[in-house]
């Protein structure tokens, strides 16, 4: 009797074979996770292979949990010392370690998106940008892009298109943003992955990692960029007991850098991997795993696979269509009640949309009805006000050289302290050449600051200083009361009026958080726990056993399985997003995204199309996303369609075929392509792109040069998307 027999003999062929390259390449609900979970713990009670060589990875922490509790339950304590971690969270668990090679102190912050976004708009009032084409977060999301591509602010500069403004903002700020980060002791999400490659590029580290690790796992591999993808390799490098683990047709996160091409040329890097393709799904049932295997088998970077399962033919897939958005939301309410009432649990449905934004009709009629919900990502807990200001206290006390967090709380709560008392502040700290920390404990020398300011300051440097030597031995909770109490952040919450109660309720929530982090890990540290806080996603306060609908994005529900799946909003223009009609691998992209959507349902999947639905604040009509239309008719049940517009002749489709797809829809057009609208060289402006050129145009196609690259759109459309100057 084998651990391993708790597979079928495929999934037991690739968890069995643990020296060596190995790639498993299968579909949806095949078993990868599993096969995964349970190789590790053949390899540690099985193979008596030492759980500290072992390292697996995968995407999300959500998942990395998952992987752990399941490995947990088949070799007990040994598991924790098996490395089952995301990239980010490795990664700083290495530069914590190897850090100071690069420059950086152990104690680095973590910067997430909206601390990237503040310290952009600092960089930004300090450079006088007046550009007004580029917001800070269009500004930080292509600063994460380019670090991931390996491109320093240098080059970027020397490439630099010049004449568009755009560009030369995005150019001047990555510099500014880069030294920011370093004198502030902190790195980026972009910065974390980046580093620790470069750390597996000194050799002395290399090596060290690749002895502790020796052998390496990968889930979820078809979403690695190229950069984790060469930490991977790196590590692999010496003893070459690599297992990397994934599905071609679930890569969605291509606009983040992953590179589909990594799980396709693993055969390529090591000729001799062993290769196993996984064909049985054990999760959906045979209409959801047809209509899925129908949909996928349209992308032409699809290599085709015939998942099959045992399970029975299960319902049909229901499609409903809607008004309007509000009207989606309340069918799938009528649904969700019915199926209550059959016995069902709120927690065994998921609302899944493409876009964070949707969630919001559902959210306010589950208000309004009471029914219990939770939304996954979106305005998530940790991106709070309150929560920030604690957790910015939090960090100065970690790491006293984190400016931008420090110049965060030095006026919360009101300590009367001015924009000019700070740059006068700031002015003295670079004067110095000290930070703004050490600048505080200075007041006294700093000119033109009023006697009662200058003790105000040093009493707050003072407090801060207690704090700092007190998180040396003293439980995290007792440092979080501390800050709280001293600075009296309740009555504070209470003098802003507004949602006072509700505020510290989560002040609340976090410190419960903290507690129960204490409990599971004794002597937990400061830089420990804000660590953990830092790398929390979307999906992590997924607590199973309350009972509530769950709303996520589809990227979010990646490798998650639920009973009964919604997905919402499939329309085209939504879902595929409009930019698909310039680019067919945007469409790939999108279809996969369908293709995971739809898989992650086991019994029950209802799909929602909108006539109308309001985008940037105009109602506008709606299509049937054609991804409906490539499931076979005898698969779905339409509910309350009322009439098929286009295709009345296709009784078993659902939406009118490809070829009939017109993309300029009745009311949304104004353009006509018999008169062009733009000529060359023309400066145009694009809701999210900012200022562009117009470089190319025929009666199909107009071509625009923006700071991000150029961008295609169709003609008789343009106008929709582009404004003139
Ligand atoms: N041999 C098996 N026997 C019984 N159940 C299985 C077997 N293999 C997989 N399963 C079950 O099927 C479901 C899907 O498995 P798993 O999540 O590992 O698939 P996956 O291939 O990783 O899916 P995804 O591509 O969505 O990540 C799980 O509930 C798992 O426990
Ligand atoms: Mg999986």
């Amino acid at each position: 009797m084998s651990i391993l027999d708790n597979l079928n003999s495929e999934q037991k062929k690739a968890a069995s074979k643990v020296e060596g390259p190995v790639l498993i390449l299968a579909g949806a609900g095949s078993g990868k996770t599993r096969t995964v979970t349970y190789r590790i713990a053949h390899m540690v009670k099985e193979k008596e292979i030492s759980p500290y060589k072992i390292l697996a990875v995968t995407f999300t922490n959500k998942a990395a949990r998952e992987m752990r509790e399941r490995v947990e339950t088949l070799i007990g304590e040994d598991s924790k010392r098996v490395m089952v971690s995301t990239f980010h969270a490795f990664g700083v668990r290495l530069l914590r370690m190897y850090g100071v090679e690069l420059g950086y102190n152990s104690n680095f912050n973590i910067y997430d998106g909206d601390d990237q976004k503040r310290l952009i708009k600092n960089i930004m009032k300090e450079l006088v940008i007046t550009d007004k084409s580029i917001t800070p977060a269009r500004i930080a999301s292509i600063i994460s892009r380019l670090k991931e591509d390996g491109i320093t602010p240098e080059e970027y500069e020397k490439d630099s298109r010049g004449f568009l403004e755009s560009y030369k903002t995005v150019s001047s700020v990555y510099k500014k943003y880069n030294s920011g980060l370093k004198n502030n002791n902190a790195m980026d999400f972009a910065d974390i992955i980046v580093n620790t490659n470069r750390l597996m590029d000194i050799q002395k580290i290399r090596e060290k990692v690749q002895d502790r690790y020796q052998y390496v796992m990968v889930d979820e591999y078809q979403d690695t960029n190229n950069i984790q993808y060469q930490i991977i390799n790196k590590i692999a490098e010496k003893y070459k007991n690599i297992c990397v683990v994934g599905d071609e047709d679930q890569s969605i996160y291509g606009f983040r850098g992953a590179n589909i091409q990594n799980i396709l040329d693993f055969e390529k890097d090591y000729p001799e991997a062993f290769v196993i393709k996984l064909e049985q799904n054990y999760r959906s049932t045979a209409h959801i795993l047809e209509a899925a295997n129908s949909i996928i088998k349209n992308n032409e970077s699809s290599k085709g696979k015939n998942l099959w399962t045992e399970k029975n033919k299960g319902e049909l897939i229901r499609i409903f269509e809607s008004d309007d958005a509000r009207h989606e939301a309340y069918l799938v309410l009528q649904e969700i009640n019915r199926l209550k009432n059959s016995n069902r649990n709120y927690k065994d449905f998921t609302i899944l949309y493409r876009t964070n934004a949707q969630s919001r009709a559902f959210e306010e009629l589950f208000i309004k009805f009471n029914i219990p919900y939770k939304v996954f990502g979106g305005m998530q807990f940790y991106q709070r006000m309150e929560i920030k200001d604690i957790m910015a206290y939090l960090n100065v006390i970690n790491n006293s050289l984190d400016s931008l967090n420090l110049l965060r709380i030095l006026n919360v709560p009101k300590r009367k302290i001015g924009v000019k008392s700070v740059e006068k502040i700031a002015e003295f700290a670079e004067n110095k050449g000290v930070s703004i920390f050490e600048a505080l404990g200075r007041s006294e020398e700093i000119e033109g600051l009023s006697k009662n300011l200058k003790i105000v300051l040093s009493e707050f440097h003072s407090m801060l200083l207690n704090f700092i030597e007190e998180s040396q031995y003293m439980p995290v909770s007792e440092i979080f009361d501390g800050v709280v109490n001293s600075i009296g952040y309740f009555s504070y919450l209470e003098s802003l009026g507004e949602e006072a109660e509700s505020r510290i309720e989560n002040i609340e929530e976090l410190r419960n958080s903290i507690s129960e982090m204490e409990k599971n890990q004794e002597n937990l540290t400061l830089g420990e726990y804000l660590e953990s806080t830092a790398l929390i996603s979307a999906t992590d306060k997924l607590e199973e056993e309350q009972d509530y609908v769950k709303l996520m994005t589809i990227h979010n529900s990646k490798g998650l399985e639920f009973p009964v799946v919604f997905v919402v909003g499939v329309e085209d223009e939504v879902f595929p997003g409009s930019k698909v009609e310039y680019d067919p691998t945007q469409l790939e992209e999108e279809r996969r995204l369908c293709y995971v959507a739809i898989t992650r349902a086991e019994e029950k999947l209802y799909m929602y199309y909108a006539k109308q639905r309001f985008v940037y604040g105009q109602m506008q009509f709606r299509t049937q996303s054609r991804f409906l239309d490539e499931i076979p008719g005898h698969l779905v049940e339409l509910m309350n369609v009322k009439k098929i517009e286009k295709t009345p002749e296709k009784k078993s489709s659902v939406k009118s075929s490809i070829e009939n797809f017109n993309p300029i829809r009745d009311g949304k057009s104004k353009a006509s392509s018999s008169n062009l609208p733009y000529s060359i060289g023309e400066k145009v402006t694009h809701k999210k792109f900012g200022l562009g050129i117009v470089r190319s145009i025929n009666d199909k196609t107009i071509e625009v040069e923006f700071s991000i690259g150029k961008k295609k759109f169709l003609t008789m459309a343009a106008d929709k998307f582009i404004n003139k100057v």
